[in-house]
């Protein structure tokens, strides 16, 4: 297993907030690595930092890929729905363009494009306004826009939020047939779902806990209800601390 990016004793503040200390992970080629953690825990502020977001000060991320080989999907594409924009050009905008031009893309960009949303089973709609789309459908068409650059891992923040959970099992289905070639991390709290799909999971809630989910842990989860400590604790991971009312057993 390769590392793709290292990091070390990696510390973040803002002004006089501590928001991430001495954090040590590694993200391998084949992993599909769950994030979780509470609000305000500094799941964002990571991705941030490995996404040069922000500036790394303390610690180090090394990435053993270019910069271009790391897709990312934002939470909330803050996108004002009504805007008149069709599914192909949201992931043509993610798309290096190969030859310049004054207006419109070449043959080769769209041609590409096309294949990101085949490869999301969007294809059909590609000449939908984004607007009309489904929130499932919508973040497919995202994740085709970060596929654009054929990256070798993909960085997700919440892309499950506000969908349903049939909704949500078809993008983890989908991220699961690309992790076969994907490395994938996963930031999310609707994890009842995410916990049935990930290979490993970082807990961070300033600092990391990391776990290793064999395949024989893998647990179906059939309540979507169940909270984060009850989740853990059912895959014997207790030792997790957070501001929970929930005892952990
Ligand atoms: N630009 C900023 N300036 C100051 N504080 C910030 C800034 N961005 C985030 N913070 C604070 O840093 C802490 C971590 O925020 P971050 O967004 O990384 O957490 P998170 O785990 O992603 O939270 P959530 O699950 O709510 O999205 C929070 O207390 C937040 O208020």
């Amino acid at each position: 297993m390769n590392k793709l990016i290292e990091i070390k004793e990696l510390s973040y503040r803002y002004e006089n907030v501590n928001v991430l200390e001495r954090i040590n992970l590694d993200i391998l080629d084949n992993d599909f690595l769950a994030i979780i953690g509470p609000n305000g825990g500094g799941k964002s502020t990571l991705l941030k930092l490995i996404l040069n977001l922000l500036k790394v000060k303390n610690g180090t991320v090394i990435k053993n890929i270019k910069n271009e080989e790391i897709g990312y999907v934002p939470q909330n594409t803050n996108l004002n729905t009504d805007f008149p924009i069709t599914a192909l050009e949201v992931v043509l905008m993610g798309h290096k363009i190969t030859k310049k031009k004054l207006f419109g893309y070449c043959k080769e960009d769209i041609a590409c494009a096309m294949d990101s949303l085949k490869k999301v089973e969007m294809q059909d709609y590609a000449n939908s306004k984004i607007g009309d789309l489904s929130g499932g459908q919508r973040q497919r068409v995202f994740i085709a826009r970060a596929l654009c650059t054929t990256p070798k891992v993909m960085l997700l923040d919440e892309p499950t939020a506000s969908i349903d959970v049939k909704g949500q099992k078809e993008i983890y289905e989908l991220l699961k047939e690309l992790n076969k070639k994907i490395c994938i991390v996963v930031v999310s709290h609707d994890i009842s779902v995410l916990l049935n799909y990930a290979k490993n999971v970082a807990h961070i809630n300033k600092t990391l806990v990391y776990h290793h989910l064999k395949v024989d842990d893998s647990i179906e989860i059939c309540d979507e209800h169940l909270c984060e400590v009850e989740l853990l604790s059912a895959l014997g991971k207790t030792e997790i601390c957070c501001n929970h009312t929930h005892g952990v057993h």
